[in-house]
């Protein structure tokens, strides 16, 4: 296998970059979407959030209340680290296991696990490369605005609840830059493809 952490700010690209990666072959793992299923009703961590936040946070029919739970965290640095502690560890495992299947399946693949708080959360999976996407945050805001109906101060909320490129930048092997036009965007990660492909074959020569 060869295991690809790719991180970044919000709205900065990070899955329009796996798509293009999974368009030429890798598997795409979204811890986003692992953070949903481990808080779906019936989980120890939708109990421990509940029991954290309040029954406010449960919704009528007993999913989580992804909205109100947001308003909570995105505002309250200390909110924040106690819903943290609860997810991350069950995402962490859930990761595990799910790389380590993709390994099981096919020794060969490349996996992109798309991992938004690998800074933050200290994510230290074997990585053979980590990838940041980095985009200015006027264009980071602008996204959230027009494409997913926040408000500004919610959309700055949820850029300044995150480390700063720099730190991402610290960690990173490869930085792409998703500033400029989606076609700039695509054009590097079909660059970094070839590069992905070459180093693949080099570690199962
Ligand atoms: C607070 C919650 C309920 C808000 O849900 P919502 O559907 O509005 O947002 P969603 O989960 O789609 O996240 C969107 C983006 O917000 C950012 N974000 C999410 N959680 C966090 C966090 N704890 N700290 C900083 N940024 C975060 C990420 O860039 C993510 O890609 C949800 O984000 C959550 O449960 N967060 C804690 C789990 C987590 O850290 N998830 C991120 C990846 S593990
Ligand atoms: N140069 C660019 N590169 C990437 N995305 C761009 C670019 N210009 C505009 N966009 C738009 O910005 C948005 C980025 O969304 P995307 O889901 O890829 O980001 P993300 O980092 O995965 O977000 P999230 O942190 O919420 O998961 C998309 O709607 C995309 O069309």
């Amino acid at each position: 296998m060869y295991l690809i952490g790719l991180t970044g700010g919000i709205a900065s690209g990070k899955s329009t970059v796996a798509r293009r990666l999974v368009e030429h072959g890798a598997i795409h793992l979204d811890a986003d979407q692992l953070a949903r299923r481990v808080v779906e009703p019936g989980t120890t961590c939708l109990e421990e959030i509940v029991a954290a936040f309040g029954e406010e946070v449960r919704k009528p029919d007993g999913t989580l209340d992804r909205q109100r739970l947001g308003d909570l965290v995105f505002h309250d640095d200390d909110a924040r680290a106690r819903l943290n502690a609860i997810v991350h560890p069950a995402v962490r495992e859930l990761s595990a296991k799910l790389i380590a299947k993709a390994e099981a399946e096919d020794p060969q693949a490349v996996v992109v696990y798309d991992v938004p708080l690998l800074v933050e959360a200290q994510v230290d999976h074997p990585f053979d490369l980590v990838v940041v996407t980095s985009a200015p945050k006027r264009a980071q805001v602008k996204r959230l605005v027009e494409e997913r109906g926040l408000d500004p101060i919610q959309a700055e909320a949820r850029v300044d609840a995150q480390v700063s490129d720099e730190e991402r930048r610290a960690v990173a092997d490869v930085v792409i830059d998703t500033g400029g036009t989606i076609a700039h965007t695509m054009s590097q990660a079909d660059a970094l493809w070839v590069d992905i492909d070459r180093a693949r074959r080099a570690k199962h020569a």
